[in-house]
């Protein structure tokens, strides 16, 4: 396992190993916080058919009542990771990069401020489907549209010129991924702003993600480490061929795929149980 760079933190370089052992005295009073697509679950070409990895469910079973918290924060809406994910108990739901929340199978909260968008939602998917080519998939998720070109990447660029005149004529905010292009409403939320607001009364954290949407949570772990030298935070970015050096250059330590995942948290759950 590499050395982890935990910046301000610890003194000297830890690995995997040790991160838990370190984190196993504060257990109680830290989130461990995961990306659904790409990270607990590998990438299919048919968002609707994806499934979390082997070992997964079992092991954040298993650590949910050793830790504060355990959160999914996805651009999934909370009704698709309450299917996934809404048997387990203590798990919190972020949909939506945080514009819909549920916690601890409790009801769906959606942020008001981003209701008034879905007619527009609604018109934006009606037309991509009329106007982008064959090949490409608009996904309709009530609060965003996805317009993915995963089945057909050399549609990319101008699946990207078309999102972002409509995001201009529309006045909504674009998100890359991999092989996507999402608009959402101009909303001030993001799973940077997620994780900054669910850590304050942590005392450790731990995210894994392998997005770009994922890197401003690594960002907001950062800061609340930079303001209280006792918080204990540590990136973990899942390695994939599109966006994975971007993530793992922002992260303490990288891990193969969602399934080398689910042996880790396996691991894990040793350690803090
Ligand atoms: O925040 P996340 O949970 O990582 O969601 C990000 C996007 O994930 C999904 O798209 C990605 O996964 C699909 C299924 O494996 C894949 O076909 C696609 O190419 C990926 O971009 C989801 O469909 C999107 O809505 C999310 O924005």
């Amino acid at each position: 396992m590499p050395p982890l760079n935990l910046g301000n933190q610890p003194q000297i370089p830890l690995n995997a190993d040790q991160a838990w052992r370190a984190t196993a005295p504060r257990a109680a009073e830290t989130v461990l916080f995961f990306d659904f697509d790409g990270t607990l679950a590998p990438v299919d070409d048919d968002p609707t058919a994806v499934q979390p990895a082997p070992k997964v469910l079992a092991a954040i079973q298993a650590l949910a009542p050793a830790v504060q918290r355990v959160a999914i924060v996805s651009a999934r809406p909370v009704d698709f990771l309450r299917d996934h994910f809404g048997g387990l108990p203590g798990v919190d739901l972020y949909g939506l990069y945080g514009l819909e929340h549920s916690h601890s199978g409790g009801e769906t909260v959606t942020e008001p401020a981003a209701l008034p968008w879905v007619p527009t939602m609604v018109e934006l998917a009606d037309l991509a489907r009329a106007e982008l080519p064959a090949g490409t998939l608009t996904e309709y998720k009530r609060l965003s549209v996805a317009l993915h070109y995963r089945t057909a990447p050399e549609l990319g660029p101008a699946v990207e010129r078309w999102g972002r005149e409509q995001a201009e004529r529309l006045g909504l905010r674009v998100q890359a991924g991999r092989m996507v292009l999402e608009l959402k409403p101009p909303v001030d939320q993001d799973k940077g702003r997620v994780i900054g607001e669910a850590v304050k009364s942590a005392a450790g954290a731990w995210y894994f993600g392998d997005d770009v949407s994922d890197i401003k949570a690594f960002a907001a772990l950062r800061a609340r480490a930079a303001a209280d030298p006792d918080f204990f935070g540590v990136c973990v970015a899942v390695a994939n061929p599109e966006t994975g050096q971007e993530v793992a250059e922002a992260a303490d330590l990288t891990i193969d795929s969602p399934a080398a995942l689910g042996d880790f948290l396996t691991t894990a759950a040793h350690h803090l149980t």
